[in-house]
C-alpha cells in the first residue's frame, strides 16, 4: 500500500467551490486535484494500492480531512474539473452532518470519506498502524540512498507544510527524503515516488 498525505494550507472548506476558479477563490484546489489525479491514475486504469489525503485548512471550516481509497473509486476521472466536482461533494456532505458524526469518517461518494481531522492527528493515527512516515523534501536524502517499507509519504502545497508541522515531523523522527536538487510542484513528486516503487517492484 502507498499512501500520501497533501497538507492543502489554503483549499476552500465549504462547498461554495467554484469550478470556474480553482486557484482564486477555491485556494489552490486546483493543485489538490492535480495530486489526487497523478496519485491515482495510470493510462486507462487506477492505481487500487493508493490512500491519498488531503488535509484542507482554508476558510471557514478548517481542518477537514478528505480521503481518497484507490480500491474503492468509482466514475472518477483524471481531470481536474472532474476530481473538483467530487471534492465539492464531500465537503457539502460534511456540511450537513452534525458536529458529532464530523469526528468519524463518513462516506461521500464511493471510495472518498470526510472526517474533521488535523495533519498532525491524521500523522499519529498512521504511526499507530505502524506505518512509516517520509517527508519529501528538497533537502532530505537522496531517495536512491532510502529504503521504503509501509510508507505514508508527507507532501506541503505551494507554500509547504509550515516550520510548526516541520519541527512536529522533526519530533517524531519522520525520514526526510529528497526527490531532486530542484523545488518540485507536490503531484510531481507523487508520479516520482510512485516510478521509484515501480521500479524497485514496490
Ligand atoms: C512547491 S513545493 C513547496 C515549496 C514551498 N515554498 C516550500 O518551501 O516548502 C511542494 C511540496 O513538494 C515537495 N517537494 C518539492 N520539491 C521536492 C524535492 N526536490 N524533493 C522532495 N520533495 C519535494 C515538498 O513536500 C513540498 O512541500
Amino acid at each position: 500500500m502507498r499512501e500520501f498525505i497533501f497538507k492543502a494550507n489554503k483549499t476552500i472548506t465549504s462547498s461554495d467551490i467554484n469550478l470556474k476558479d480553482l486557484p482564486g477563490s477555491c485556494g489552490r484546489l486546483d493543485l489538490l486535484c492535480r495530486c489526487v489525479s497523478d496519485a491515482f491514475f495510470l493510462s486507462h486504469d487506477i492505481r487500487r494500492d493508493v490512500i491519498f489525503y488531503a488535509v484542507l485548512y482554508g476558510q471557514p471550516n478548517p481542518p477537514v480531512c478528505i480521503k481518497f481509497v484507490g480500491s474503492e473509486l468509482k466514475k472518477v476521472s483524471p481531470d481536474e474539473r472532474n476530481i473538483a466536482i467530487f471534492i465539492k461533494k464531500a465537503l457539502k456532505k460534511f456540511e450537513e452532518l452534525d458536529e458529532d458524526e464530523k469526528n468519524n469518517w463518513i462516506l461521500s461518494t464511493p471510495g472518498i470519506y470526510v472526517k474533521r481531522l488535523g495533519f498532525r492527528d491524521l500523522i499519529l493515527e498512521k504511526i499507530n498502524e505502524g506505518k512509516n512516515i517520509y517527508y519529501l523534501h528538497k533537502n532530505g536524502e537522496d531517495v536512491e540512498n532510502v529504503d521504503i517499507k509501509n510508507p505514508v509519504f508527507i507532501l506541503g502545497d505551494h507554500i509547504g507544510i509550515g516550520e510548526e508541522d516541520e519541527k512536529f515531523l522533526d519530533k517524531i523522527k519522520a525520514k526526510k527524503i529528497s526527490l531532486s536538487p530542484l523545488e518540485l510542484h507536490a503531484n510531481h513528486c507523487i508520479t516520482i515516488i510512485h516510478n521509484v516503487l515501480d521500479r524497485r517492484g514496490f
